[in-house]
């Protein structure tokens, strides 16, 4: 079976409710009749039902249909934001203003545990949603760095793991240092586990490999990598490698023979967000590759974004993982 059924298949077997809280755009209405129709959640669309021409075929498939500004709930989510920033300068009267807004909403529903996760950012600026992910659901223990990936599948490629490649960081921190960039591959090999059956061989990129150019950029990967190793032995890493040493077993023999990762990785970690969401925008439109994603890693519950780039197939995906996300 192939990557996308299985999620879809494992997302169905088990039946989480996702929130979708951009119920304005098309594409979200269409992932939202898909979903439904082949169960893969339970979907709830944030949006004003009366100027929702698909509400009757979305609630006769079992969506439900709920506007933030009307919404019963309200009032106590507002208290609930209330609470949990009051210490930061949230005052009742914002936390009221904020939670008007789906992204808001949205995020408030996962944190009561009313939703088991949300998805979104199909016209919403990735900050736009993280900002309140990481004010209101915050960090999971043991993780001091949200980051995201994506797992990106190329047609006719051999390469990763039979052309199954997960990229990180490609959407949240700009630039990380060398600690955030170890535990961003700590995160990733993670994501890796939980979708894929084969062992996680992981590339912590520069423009040098192995010594071939000496610069500060390049510093901060080898360091990345030694902190890695230390933090996390068993698994298969290394660094500092080009792309195409760290994906190609020809070039790998000729620039890092030594290495057990180099020609083989399917995880591949960008130095900074600049390298990671130009390489797999390229690599999406120029290889036509699927890009699943950005996949949130490390946050205490599942929300995840899209690309404002995306199609509703793309949406149902990520509403896929956000569901074995929230089994975890
Ligand atoms: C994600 C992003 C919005 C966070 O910005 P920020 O300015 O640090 O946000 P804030 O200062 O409002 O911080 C909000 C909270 O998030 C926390 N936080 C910020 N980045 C975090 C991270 N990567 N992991 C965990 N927590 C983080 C802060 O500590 C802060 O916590 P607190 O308010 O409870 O003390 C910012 O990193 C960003 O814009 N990234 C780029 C996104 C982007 O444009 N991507 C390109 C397209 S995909
Ligand atoms: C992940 C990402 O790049 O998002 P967008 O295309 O919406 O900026």
């Amino acid at each position: 079976m192939d990557f996308i059924k299985k999620i879809r298949e494992r997302a169905k077997a088990s039946q989480k409710t996702i929130v979708l809280p951009e119920g304005s755009d098309e594409r979200v209405i269409s992932a939202a009749e898909i979903i439904a129709r082949e169960k893969i959640a339970k979907v709830v669309v944030l949006a004003e039902k009366e100027n929702l021409e698909a509400s009757s075929k979305l609630e006769s498939l079992g969506v439900q249909i709920l506007n933030p500004k009307t919404s019963p709930k309200s009032e106590e989510y507002a208290n609930l934001l209330y609470e949990l920033r009051k210490n930061k300068g949230m005052t009742l009267d914002k936390a009221r203003e904020l939670v008007e807004d789906p992204i808001w909403y949205g995020v408030l529903m996962v944190k009561n545990g009313d939703v088991d996760g949300m998805v979104g950012g199909a016209i919403t600026a990735t900050s736009d949603i993280f900002r309140p992910a990481f004010q209101i659901v915050k960090t999971a223990p043991g993780i001091s760095v949200v980051s995201s990936a994506f797992m990106m599948i190329v047609p006719n490629c051999e390469l990763g793991s039979a052309g199954h490649i997960l990229f990180a960081d490609c959407a949240i921190n700009p630039n990380p240092d060398s600690e955030q960039l170890a535990s961003i591959a700590i995160s990733t090999a993670n994501t890796w586990k939980s979708l894929m059956e084969d062992e996680p061989r992981i590339a912590m990129l520069s423009f040098s490999t192995k010594g071939s150019a000496q610069n500060e950029l390049v510093d901060k990967v080898v360091e990345a990598t030694k902190i890695l190793k230390q933090q996390a032995p068993d698994l298969l890493a290394d660094g500092e490698l080009q792309a195409d040493a760290a994906l190609v077993p020809q070039v790998a023999k000729l620039k890092a023979p030594d290495s057990q990762v180099a020609g083989r990785a399917n995880v591949l970690i960008f130095p900074d967000l600049n390298a990671g969401n130009i390489g797999y925008k390229l690599v999406q439109r120029l290889a036509k590759a699927t890009a699943i994603g950005p996949i949130s890693q490390g946050l205490a519950a599942p929300i995840n974004d899209l690309s404002r780039g995306c199609n509703a197939d793309d949406i149902v995906n990520v509403v896929a993982i956000t569901c074995l996300q929230a089994t975890q």
